[in-house]
């Protein structure tokens, strides 16, 4: 069965919508966020973009400031910290990745924490690791949404997560962790992945190479999600071979219309929940 992300996302979004409208019809002021995007990636503008669609049709406002590759430190800095202090902006999402010369761990840890909706902090990573409440990274809530939407429950599976980034393998780790699933994280030293994967009940996938999960290394009705956007020749690719390993799962998420819509939702909750813990000082 497909984990249907676009449809469950559009739900999400349309509630939200919804929510957000009977709030301004009481007076409340729209959410707003902003998007900074430094330099010209093509498929960071293609994020952006469907962001601030997205955004739009659940009455989020964005504004969009787009800096040259050649921004300076300081320039980034000033923005950061103009936009903190802004108090008609509830939202700061500072598009990755950064161009070379821009220390991107530096700039995130700037943007206030009460506006961070990407949940990428260093109080907000640590707010999940000790299960307070706060922003969380927004692919893996998206992906714990899906599963919860499917009442797929993970508690006691055999859970392997290959990849071991910052922003989706070690918080959806922690996600599944807490959820009592066993978790076993494989990265790319990992000596032979097929070993863990084979016995896996649930494989999330975020390594970033196209087809990397084949038939032969999952069992029967394993669950898998698929976190990878791979683009070959202009077409899009997950990082798992999906005609062949959908015919052996028992869930599966597609690529594209899987994870990204829930990604996008769930930056779009987060934006939602710092504007109503703000909407009292604007
Ligand atoms: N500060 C920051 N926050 C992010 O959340 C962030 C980021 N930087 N940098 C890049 C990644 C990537 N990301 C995606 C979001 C949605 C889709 C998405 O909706 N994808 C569509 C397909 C879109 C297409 O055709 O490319 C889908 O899967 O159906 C993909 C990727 C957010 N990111």
């Amino acid at each position: 069965m497909i984990l249907d992300g676009l449809k469950i996302a559009n739900n999400r979004n349309e509630l939200l919508k919804e929510k957000i409208e009977k709030e301004i019809n009481e007076g409340l002021k729209k959410p707003k966020s902003v998007i900074i995007l430094v330099g010209n990636d093509p498929a960071s503008k293609i994020y952006v973009n469907s962001k601030i669609k997205a955004s739009a049709k659940v009455l989020i406002d964005t504004e969009l400031i787009e800096l040259s590759r050649e921004t300076s430190e300081q320039e980034l800095e000033s923005l950061i910290e103009k936009l903190n202090n802004d108090k008609s902006v509830d939202g700061i999402l500072l598009q990755l990745p950064l161009p070379k010369h821009l220390d991107e761990k530096k700039f995130i840890n700037l943007i206030e924490n009460k506006k961070d909706i990407d949940g990428f902090t260093i109080v907000n990573q640590g707010k999940l690791f000790q299960n307070i409440d706060a922003t969380y990274a927004a692919t893996p809530q998206g992906i714990i949404n899906l599963l919860d939407e499917y009442k797929i429950d993970v508690k006691g599976l055999n859970a392997v997560v290959v990849g071991r980034s910052q922003i989706v393998g070690l918080p959806i780790a922690k996600m599944l962790i807490d959820r009592n699933a066993t978790v076993t994280i494989c990265h790319s030293k990992t000596k032979d992945i097929s070993f863990y994967t084979k016995n896996a009940d649930l494989i999330v996938m975020a390594v970033g190479v196209a087809g990397m999960l084949k038939a032969e290394m999952v069992k029967d009705n394993v669950v898998v999600i698929d976190v990878g956007i791979n683009r070959v020749d202009g077409k899009l690719y997950g990082d798992v071979d999906f005609e062949n390993v959908s015919k052996k799962a028992s869930f599966i998420t597609p690529v594209p219309k899987g994870v990204g819509p829930m990604t996008i939702n769930a930056l779009l909750e987060n934006t939602y929940k710092v504007s109503r813990l703000n909407n009292n000082k604007k």
